[in-house]
């Protein structure tokens, strides 16, 4: 009967139970369904890429950057977050828990084909943001294999995420991390600590760009692989900003029109932060 079949992961603590979950995490499936139409149709004013790549921009390009070392946390298979970082930050590091992501991100990175995904689209995107013609996208694909420096592990839940000696002593001046905290943490009190840990990898004065979900409880990685999430609204991330010694800059949100919840997850609106450390 149902009662004793009993979840392998009850009597492991929050952090280890969401560990168990990510050894299942399927980065092919996970591009498929949040990288490829509807969520991501450039040919659509309203959808959501077009919206998250311009605060991506806009927040990198208004001139209120400076430094050299733009930390990327919990990177995943992805690698829209740093298209237009990586023209402003002269070296990006992207991190990540699991290793078949860091895998992938070597994969393109290396440019020896096989990618999941073609990220063609999204680096067109960005440079006509940038005002170049899209046909630049070749020498923005050459600068962000220039720039990126190392794919490293990361565990957002450690007080110390990286290794000691991965970064420099003053710390990154500019951290991004989008879809990570929310999805890693099993509750509201271990993202507002996670969000604390990676605080102490950036300068004071250096700035964080977070992106994340609003009101989502689950996502599939795959078949089958549905990993929980901190359902979070406005004012939980706004409160565990300032808890964590964040000034926040500008907050933007946008809710999901109902053709983009396409079942992968229940996310209603995702949240665009741009915040200073004190
Ligand atoms: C929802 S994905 C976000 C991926 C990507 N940043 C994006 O924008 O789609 C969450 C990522 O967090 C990573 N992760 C899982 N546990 C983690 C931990 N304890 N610390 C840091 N990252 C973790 C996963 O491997 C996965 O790549
Ligand atoms: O905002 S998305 O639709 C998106 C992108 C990634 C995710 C979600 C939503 C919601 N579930 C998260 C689970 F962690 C992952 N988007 C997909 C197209 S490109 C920009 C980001």
């Amino acid at each position: 009967a149902k009662s004793h079949m009993r979840s392998p992961l009850l009597g492991l603590n929050g952090v280890a139970a969401m560990k168990a979950c990510y050894r299942r995490f399927d980065p092919a499936a996970y591009l498929q369904y949040n990288y490829t139409p509807p969520r991501a149709d450039f040919t659509r004013k309203d959808s959501i890429v077009p919206w998250k790549l311009a605060c991506l921009h806009r927040a990198f390009t208004e001139g209120d950057m400076s430094g050299e070392l733009l930390v990327d946390i919990g990177s995943g298979p992805t690698l829209y977050q740093v298209m237009s970082g990586c023209e402003v930050f002269s070296k990006v590091l992207l991190t990540d828990f699991l290793e078949v992501n860091r895998q992938e991100l070597r994969r393109w990175l290396q440019d020896e084909g096989q990618c999941s995904l073609d990220w063609t689209p999204y680096l067109q995107h960005v440079c006509k943001l940038e005002g170049r013609r899209p046909s630049a996208w070749t020498e923005k694909a050459a600068k962000l294999r220039q720039v990126v420096a190392d794919i490293l592990p990361i565990d957002v839940h450690c007080s110390q995420p990286l290794a000691p000696d991965a970064l420099p002593l003053a710390g990154a001046d500019c951290l991004v991390s989008c879809f990570c905290l929310e999805s890693v943490s099993p509750d509201l009190a271990a993202f507002t600590r996670a969000l604390g840990h990676i605080g102490k990898l950036l300068r004071p004065g250096g700035h964080l760009m977070l992106i994340g979900a609003l009101g989502e409880s689950y996502y599939f990685a795959g078949p089958g692989v549905r990993i929980p999430v901190v359902p979070l609204n406005e004012a939980q991330v706004c409160t565990s900003l300032k808890e964590s010694g964040y000034t926040l800059i500008r907050l933007e949100v946008y809710t999901l029109t109902q053709d983009m919840r396409v079942g992968v997850d229940d996310v209603t609106g995702v949240f665009f932060v741009k915040a200073k450390k004190d």
